[in-house]
């Protein structure tokens, strides 16, 4: 096990003299901090606000070899079935390729069939979008209901938030409207629907598995909706799948040229890049804006699968997020992008990253010595500052990922300032991170006159560590290097710790319960709800009494 390595005793040895250092000295050695900053296509990481030093990643990208992090990404790449439990390939990568990349599953070129569905959704988005392909009544189809949950939902939303402002995306999606459909709360459908006509709207049913409750409910009830205002017509003409299940989706009444599929080697949560994320994306913004954003992910694959591990953006977050959470123990990881658009970002990698890495036994089956997984929150900055940055700031420590753009996507200009929006919004960005490492001491405190009783009070203790990711501007090619980087960043530390990143049996028990308790509230008197925990039965009849 990896734990009792030789490079993890190490890393052990390291944690407990860099509780010696406080960033306020390190981030005076020029050295240091020319060593911890690495550009990639325009994108900077500094991340000599870790605590951490270059003899520490040093150690870091030993354990990595030990680890066989190298072997192990190849191994990804080349198709095999490293997701063990349900003997997968994990190929999300494919799905950015360009037609001359060969990824292969049990030696099948699996490009060519990525290339045709991304063909076909270029064909029907342009049909819709030139209103050649119409609604029922001949009505153009202006608006998209996207249905789907977990993977098959906030991957696409988070990049349709994060894009839509954005001036090419902006300019193609005028009249139009994306709105997607999760939850199984009737509100959810409420406001999906809300104010929209049936007549001009499609609805696109995402679900790898094309059995999820939710998704189906969702389904049926947006069915009943086209149906009810246009006829049972309307369900041939206006609504679309996507799915791995394709006889699913036919007995649904969803017609053959309608449904998109997408393969089992991709995981629900790595699948924005399928059908899943593109074809409503790609109704909504073109086809030439999600092609960049193809083209960003893929540029990031490549970046991830041939740069040196101590120049590659991925393998030095993921690196840094062990060093983080197993060797300073500290589990919780700020996600903090200084973007509204921004806003589902930390939603979405919550789901690629605690679906992935929150496990409890390595890839033989062997209980994990060391709890894995990482906890991952944020909210965008400036808004964030205003709400929990207490607790980063003076209560617990909590390394913090600031994400911010040097150009932004719109302006807005106040005619008495010499700053725009934007400038005021990075400011911030900038001021945070250094805030949070060098602190303010009693000293300095003193020094400002503050009163002696309010000193403790005021004290920043510092030394908090962050890493910056500067990127040069929030457009489709570079949403997708973000969303590929957080990928592999979840999967290099999934390597690390020698677990299966691509299953998610932790959500199933849940599933079946709720099956249960269905069962109960189907009978006119609770009946079985004897066999269910004494506590529940009474929150039952409390709700049956509504
Ligand atoms: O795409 P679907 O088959 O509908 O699945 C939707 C989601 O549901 C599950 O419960 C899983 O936890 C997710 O990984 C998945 O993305």
């Amino acid at each position: 096990m990896i734990v009792n390595s030789p490079e993890w005793k190490a890393l052990e040895q390291l944690a407990e003299q860099s509780r010696r250092w406080h960033l306020r000295e390190q981030l005076q050695n020029k050295h240091r901090c020319d060593a911890m900053r690495v550009e990639y296509d325009d994108i900077v990481l500094d991340y000599s606000r870790q605590n951490m030093n270059p003899e520490t990643l040093q150690a870091l990208l030993k354990l990595a070899d030990a680890a066989e992090l190298g072997k192990k990404i190849e191994a990804k790449r080349t198709g095999k079935a490293i997701n063990t439990t349900e003997n997968r390939a994990v190929l999300h990568m494919a799905l950015r390729a360009d037609p001359e990349d060969d990824y292969r599953v049990d030696n099948e070129a699996v490009t060519p069939l990525v290339i045709d569905v991304r063909r076909r959704i270029a064909a029907i988005t342009q049909a819709v979008r030139q209103d050649k392909h119409l609604g029922v009544t001949g009505k153009p189809l202006r608006n998209v209901i996207a249905i789907g949950i977990g993977g098959s939902y906030l991957g696409a939303e988070f990049v349709f938030e994060a894009i839509r402002q954005h001036p090419s995306c902006a300019d193609a999606s005028a009249g139009r409207q994306l709105r997607f459909l999760a939850n199984v709360d009737p509100a959810d459908f409420h406001r999906a629907t809300e104010g929209l006509n049936p007549a001009e709207t499609l609805v696109v049913i995402i679900s790898k598995t094309f059995t999820t409750t939710e998704t189906m409910l969702n389904a049926r009830a947006a069915k009943a909706w086209l149906s009810e205002a246009l006829g049972f017509e309307a369900v041939s003409k206006q609504m679309l799948a996507v799915s791995t299940n394709i006889p699913a989706c036919e007995q649904f009444g969803i017609q053959r040229e309608h449904i998109f599929g997408f393969w089992d080697w991709v995981g629900g949560r790595y699948s924005v890049c399928s059908a899943v994320g593109l074809l409503p994306l790609a109704l909504h913004f073109g086809w030439q804006n999600i092609e960049q954003f193809l083209l960003g992910a893929r540029s990031m694959d490549q970046h991830f699968l041939s740069a040196p591990f101590a120049q590659n953006l991925p393998v030095l977050l993921g690196l840094i997020g062990v060093w983080n959470s197993s060797f300073l123990k500290r589990p919780v990881r700020a996600l903090l992008p200084y973007s509204q658009a921004l806003h589902r970002f930390a939603a979405h990698i919550q789901q690629v990253d605690m679906e992935s890495n929150g496990k409890l036994v390595d890839r033989d089956g062997r209980a994990l010595p060391l709890e894995a997984g990482e906890i991952n929150f944020g909210e965008p900055g400036t808004n964030g500052q205003h709400s929990f940055y207490q607790l980063i700031h003076q209560g617990r420590v909590i390394p913090a990922d600031f994400i911010g753009f040097c150009r932004p996507q719109t302006s807005v200009k106040l005619s008495d300032n010499r700053l725009d929006l934007h400038d005021e919004l990075m400011a911030n960005f900038f001021a945070q991170p250094d805030a949070l490492a060098l602190g303010k001491t009693e000293q300095e405190l003193r020094a400002e006159g503050v009163p002696e009783a309010l000193i403790p009070h005021k004290v920043f203790p510092g030394n908090r560590p962050s890493n910056v990711l500067l990127f040069p501007e929030l457009n489709p090619y570079r949403c997708g290097q973000l969303l590929a980087l957080y990928e592999h960043r979840t999967a290099v530390q999934g390597f690390i710790w020698n677990l299966n990143s691509f299953d998610q049996w932790g959500v199933e028990l849940g599933k079946v319960l709720a099956q249960r308790v269905k069962s109960v509230l189907q009978t006119d008197n609770l009946e079985g709800s004897e066999n269910l925990p004494f506590s529940t039965q009474q929150l039952l009849s409390k709700y049956r009494r509504r």
